[in-house]
């Protein structure tokens, strides 16, 4: 083997393992990426919601992030909770002179409702990091917030996908359509055209932590070097499997099921 297909993440936390780091870890493992993982946040949550957060300092996410790229190589890389300005910049220094796929999951809000960013970390992430992406996976409200108007319709998410491109500079945007009624539809523009890739609207509350995971498997795709249209195909493929086997465990919106896509089972 000449090389190893490797990921990174830099997110917050699920100690209940369904979003956050833990998600992006187990997709990329099941994806065969080597995944490797940048704490930002340390996030009390689970299925019912966040109950605490503590941010990690800025210096120690710089060592981090430098301890990693200093010593593996990997070939594509995602954001997920990025709590504040401080965190936003000291993620942006590092990761700048990367020159491989940047997956941007915008977080902002949790499944459960609760606010996982400050409000003026959004107009921050906005003007200084959706210009380095590759590909930015808004869900609605997320999109909402970026563009500064309403979605209501399939075509106002695909205005959306074109506006971040073309104003905010991001590389790709993906517009998911979780929140939305009927068929399960997001759309891709990638500077050039839009796809649409859309799977049947799976009947659960299992969904804690779709986004991550759709995020990360994003990102594991690309390190095997599949181009951006494929990779979303094939990821929306692994989210939509992870969703229809997921879990009702927990007290709230269960988790999906990462090995969803596995032919051998233990037992
Ligand atoms: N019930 C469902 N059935 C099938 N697909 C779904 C369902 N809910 C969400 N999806 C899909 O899952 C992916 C994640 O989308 P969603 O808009 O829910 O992300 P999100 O809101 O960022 O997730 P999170 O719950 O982690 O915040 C998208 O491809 C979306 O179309
Ligand atoms: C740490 C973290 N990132 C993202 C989400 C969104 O699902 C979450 N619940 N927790």
């Amino acid at each position: 083997m000449n090389y190893i297909p490797a990921s990174l993440t830099i997110a917050g936390t699920d100690p209940s393992g369904g979003a956050g780091i833990q998600a992006d870890l187990k997709t990329f493992q099941e994806l065969q990426s080597y995944g490797m993982s940048v704490i930002t946040s340390v996030v009390a949550q689970n299925t019912t919601g966040v109950q605490d957060v503590q941010h990690m300092p800025t210096p120690m996410i710089k060592q981090q992030l430098e301890s990693v790229i200093s010593d593996i190589p990997f070939q594509a890389f995602k954001t997920g909770m990025l709590a504040n300005i401080d965190i936003m910049q000291a993620v942006a220094e590092k990761i700048s002179p990367l020159d491989i796929p940047y997956i941007m999951d915008p977080v902002m809000v949790a499944a459960s409702g609760d606010r996982l960013i400050a409000e003026d970390a959004q107009i921050y992430l906005r003007e200084n990091l959706l210009p380095l992406t590759t590909v930015t996976t808004p869900n609605i409200p997320e999109a909402e917030v970026i563009t500064d108007r309403t979605i209501d319709t399939l075509e106002d998410m695909q205005q959306a996908a074109k506006q971040i491109v073309h104003e905010y500079g991001a590389g790709a945007a993906l517009v998911k359509g979780g929140h939305m009624q009927g068929e399960a539809v997001d759309f891709l523009y990638d500077g050039n055209k839009t796809h649409t890739l859309s799977a049947e609207r799976i009947d659960t509350n299992n969904t804690h932590g779709t986004g991550c995971t759709y995020s990360a498997a994003i990102a594991a795709y690309m390190s095997h070097g599949y181009p951006l249209p494929e990779a979303l195909q094939k990821a929306k493929e692994y989210v939509t499997a992870a969703i229809s086997h997921s879990f009702p465990i927990g007290n709230g919106s269960g988790p999906t099921n990462h090995w969803a896509l596995r032919k051998e089972l233990v037992k």
